[in-house]
């Protein structure tokens, strides 16, 4: 019997690959695309990943009196001192354009020698429950920032980015490969045992 999971993200990309890793524990993923009624955008006003994955997971759960997982993601580049980070989704401006944050981050690193492109991309799971303590855990994955865009898989700033011990970039890998080494694989990794004992 598949059990279903409210995961509180309107990102596309997002949904595919939790849809793909919650299959194994049997669970279905619902995402706030599904929403008959329209979902206001959440404010992410936390100062770290793990915030606003919190408060996004807890605006939902607690209006809905469901469970709900949320994800706070983003890339952290060692020569921009952590940009974009927390404000990935936002870095070249508002309508949140996945191709012109990735010029952004390539103008930005115009110059920078290959020794000096490292860079991990960052995930927070958060799990909130009605009349339960809220509890997020974090993945990683490392990698270097590419010199032009390659690849036409995965989202965001996937093109850009090549994981260590590859010589692709993450939208030159397949979404299979992607979930098993990914940030956001890492982090549910870590909220495994809470996924099992739900389905
Ligand atoms: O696997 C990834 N591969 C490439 N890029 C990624 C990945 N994971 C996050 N990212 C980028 C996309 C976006 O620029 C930002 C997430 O921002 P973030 O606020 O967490 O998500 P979002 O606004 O797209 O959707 P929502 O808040 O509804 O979950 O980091
Ligand atoms: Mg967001």
């Amino acid at each position: 019997m598949m059990k279903e999971l409210v995961v509180a993200t309107k990102n596309e990309g997002k949904v595919a690959e939790f849809r793909s890793m919650f299959s194994k524990y049997g669970i279905e993923v619902k995402s706030l695309l599904d929403f008959n009624e329209p979902i206001k955008d959440i404010v992410e006003d936390g100062d770290t990943f793990e915030e606003n994955a919190a408060i996004k997971a807890e605006a939902i759960a607690f209006q809905y009196e469901i469970p709900v997982v949320a994800d706070d993601s983003g890339l952290e580049i060692d020569a921009l001192n952590g940009e974009p980070g927390i404000y990935s989704a936002r870095y070249a401006g508002e309508e949140k354009n996945d191709q012109k944050n990735l010029e952004k981050v390539l103008s930005q690193m115009e110059g920078v020698p290959e020794s000096e492109r490292t860079a991990r991309f960052v995930c927070a799971v958060a799990v909130a429950r009605p009349n339960h303590e809220t509890f997020v855990k974090r993945g990683t994955c490392e990698g270097v920032i590419a010199n032009c865009p390659r690849g036409t898989e995965g989202f965001g700033y996937d093109p850009i980015f090549i994981p260590k011990g590859s010589n692709r970039t993450m939208a030159e890998h397949s979404a299979e490969e992607k979930n098993s080494i990914s940030h956001r694989k890492n982090a549910i990794v870590k909220i495994e045992q809470w996924l099992q004992q739900l389905s």
